[in-house]
């Protein structure tokens, strides 16, 4: 696994322009290569506001859009248009402005969906869908994900990875439910760690004061029980990515200014 590199920006609206020119630069060079490619979106402020600003560029265009697969690094449990699932703010930020192939989007299935109000079916469901989607060269139960981006909450979880939790523990499915979360909707459905180590690139993007001490943890020696930012790891790069605020507690010498 990588080692993470820390880039800092002057603000959030700066943070959420460079990671969308960075995605798209991203997608289209591993296009250029394999002609496909696969990202996996996170909920949360920041993480919908660098799909906004994906939207709002005229870069974008530059994306195949039809030849890339989208999946969900987590989900929270509730039906099909709410509000506040990720889904939802997706597809308002970005997912309804750009040509993709409505087959090759993966959202989490929801309590209305295929399973009903089971989300341990529904999550055996979503790891049925990433089995399906590895190839023999991904050597394991989920594709090795391009880039995976995970929004960072104060308490250091990562996707619905809270701290102390069973879904922490899990070694062999990529998928797990998750019941009791400390952040409502208790009930989720998040990938696990095994599955965010499968990723090519994981990008953990995070602004805010609120934020600077699980930034500062999950670059330390802390395990990922206690801290599961500290977890959030690449197979070949992993960045995180972060406005001045998140960065403030960073050991000195650590951060890289991205912009002045
Ligand atoms: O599922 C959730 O409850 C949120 O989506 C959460 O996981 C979020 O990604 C982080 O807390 C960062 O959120 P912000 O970017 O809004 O600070």
């Amino acid at each position: 696994m990588s080692t993470p590199a820390v880039l800092v920006h002057r603000d959030q609206t700066v943070l959420a322009r460079a990671v969308a020119a960075r995605l798209i630069t991203r997608l289209v060079d591993v296009q250029a290569a394999r002609r496909t490619a696969s990202v996996v979106l996170t909920g949360g402020g920041v993480g919908l506001a660098v799909l906004a600003e994906v939207a709002a560029t005229g870069a974008r265009d530059a994306v195949d859009w039809r030849a890339l697969d989208l999946w969900w690094g987590d989900e929270r449990f509730l039906p099909t248009g709410d509000p506040e699932r990720n889904e939802t703010g997706a597809r308002a930020a970005l997912l309804d402005h750009v040509d993709l192939d409505p087959a090759r989007v993966h959202p989490m299935p929801a309590p209305d969906g295929p399973d009903g109000p089971d989300p341990e079916a529904a999550a055996r469901r979503y790891e049925a869908w990433l089995r399906a989607a590895a190839r023999p060269e991904d050597h394991g139960p989920v594709p090795s994900f391009d880039v995976l981006m995970l929004g960072l909450g104060p308490d250091a979880h990562v996707a619905s990875l809270f701290p102390e939790m069973p879904a922490l523990y899990e070694r062999e499915r990529p998928v797990v439910a998750v019941h009791g979360a400390p952040k409502p909707p208790p009930t989720r459905i998040t990938l696990t760690l095994p599955a965010i180590h499968a990723a090519r690139e994981v990008w953990v993007i995070a602004a805010g004061e609120s934020k600077a001490q699980a930034v500062r943890l999950a670059l330390s020696e802390a395990g990922p029980v206690q801290v599961p930012a500290a977890g959030a790891r690449g197979r070949q790069r992993t960045l995180f990515l972060l406005d001045r605020a998140a960065a403030a507690l960073l050991p000195a010498g650590l951060e890289r200014i991205a912009s002045p």
